[in-house]
């Protein structure tokens, strides 16, 4: 984030409600203590939060956050004691606030209390971006906290209008909202309402999801270029095409190992497969389809969510009416004879990429990505993230400006 960008968005924040800025760690890391003086200098009754993440050398670098013009310094809850105590020192020497960040804490309760019994003013529960990945939540931990300290207690890590009312609701005083507000594309908006869970929590009654409707939600919602972005460019699947246009498929896999002519296991593989699995085929032949009109007309009132076949299929214009999502690499009139060669379920190789039964397989108009079973709940955010990302630059774009001036393209080459 480029710091007239950064002004840009806690200019429409602002619009929206919203009473802190808090300026993060990669922006300061970025543009140094000149991040905090400008956003000072724009938006000088507003408290500004300097997300420092001081882990040593505490009161030098309170110092210079305060001069700077920040009203609060953060300061990692994992730093010595004599860190934070010296960083208190200056905060008070500097009339600024001092809040300490559990971020990677191992015990974090046991930490609160001690840092709250050292002085510190904020005591920040705050689960880490890479954390929230990986289904980690700070809202769990606001109770216990808050009920055994007596400093305020701020909250951060993916918060959204209902984890944000619900760490009030917890005893939170203080929600801060990064990716749900900064990377919308109406960043007023989006403000105002987690402006109005805080202010009526009560309202937002927050049910805890269930991880694979979460998944398979998130894989809905995003786009197999998401999804590859967040794997860095892994998991897109070779010279698999759409069938059908306007389609989108997301499920588990079911995997089909067979040989060319053979369309056996790949029609028993319907009876084998739940309701929403995706059918993944090896057959290899761009020139015999052992996948066809029948047998997608058969998986449709079988409740699977679509097709992937590293083959041909034929009947493209039934498969067209049925509209269940087919993915293939040709097709072509001939179909083979059920031989019975094969395997339902083994470990296949589909596109170019290893698929186990379980991965998670996504297909719309750009192709087909796998995603191992073990790492999808944390693909999933990711993509949702690379979205959100790109959703704000849609609206910068859409402003005006070049894609490339926006992420200033030329500075963050690699340098020789
Ligand atoms: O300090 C941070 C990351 O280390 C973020 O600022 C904080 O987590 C809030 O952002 P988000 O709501 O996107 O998690």
């Amino acid at each position: 984030m480029e710091i007239d960008r950064a002004v840009q968005i806690a200019k429409e924040a602002v619009k929206g409600g919203i009473d802190w800025i808090e300026i993060g760690t990669p922006l300061i890391k970025s543009e140094g203590m000149d991040a905090i003086r400008t956003l000072r200098k724009n938006f000088p009754e507003h408290t500004i939060v300097a997300d420092m993440k001081i882990a040593d050398t505490g009161s030098l670098e309170v110092e210079m956050a305060a001069k700077a013009g920040a009203d609060i310094v953060m300061v990692m809850a994992t730093a010595d004691d004599s860190t934070i105590k010296d960083a208190l020192l200056a905060a008070q020497k500097y009339g600024v606030r001092l809040m300490a960040d559990l971020i990677s804490t191992p015990k974090p309760v046991q930490r609160a209390v001690e840092l709250d019994r050292i002085g510190v003013d904020i005591i920040n529960i705050h689960m880490g971006i890479d954390q929230q990945m990986t289904g980690k939540t700070p809202v769990d931990l606001v109770f216990e906290v808050a009920s055994k300290t007596r400093a305020d207690i701020a909250v951060a890590g993916g918060l959204d209008e209902q984890t944000a009312a619900r760490s009030v609701e917890a005893g939170a005083d203080i929600v801060i909202v990064g990716g749900n507000i900064i990377r919308s594309d109406n960043v007023t908006e989006a403000s105002k309402k987690i402006r109005r869970s805080v202010d009526n929590p009560q309202l937002k009654q927050a049910k805890t999801p269930d991880m694979d409707e979460e998944i398979h939600k998130l894989f809905m919602e995003t786009s197999t270029p998401n999804i590859s972005d967040a794997m860095h460019r892994q998991g897109a699947m070779k010279n698999i095409k759409p069938m059908l246009n306007d389609t989108k498929m997301v499920g588990p896999a079911i995997t089909v190992q067979t040989f060319e002519g053979d369309w056996a296991k790949t029609v028993e593989a319907i009876d084998e497969a739940k309701e929403g699995d995706v059918i993944v085929i090896y057959n290899a032949s761009p020139h015999i389809a052992p996948w066809g009109g029948l047998a997608t007309l058969s998986s449709l009132n079988r409740g699977i969510a679509g097709i992937v076949i590293d083959g041909a299929v034929r009947d493209i214009e039934e498969i067209r009416k049925i509209g269940l999502p087919v993915f293939a690499t040709s097709n072509v009139p001939n179909a083979g004879d059920p031989k019975g060669f094969g395997e339902v379920n083994a470990l296949i190789n589909c596109g170019g990429q290893k698929v186990k039964p379980g991965d998670y397989i996504i297909g719309d108009d750009n192709g087909v990505v796998v995603v191992p079973a073990e790492r999808a709940y944390e693909i999933a955010r990711r993509a949702k993230e690379v979205q959100k990302t790109e959703e704000r630059l849609f609206d910068e774009i859409r402003r005006g400006r070049t894609l490339s001036e926006i992420i200033k393209l030329k500075k963050w080459e690699k340098q020789k």
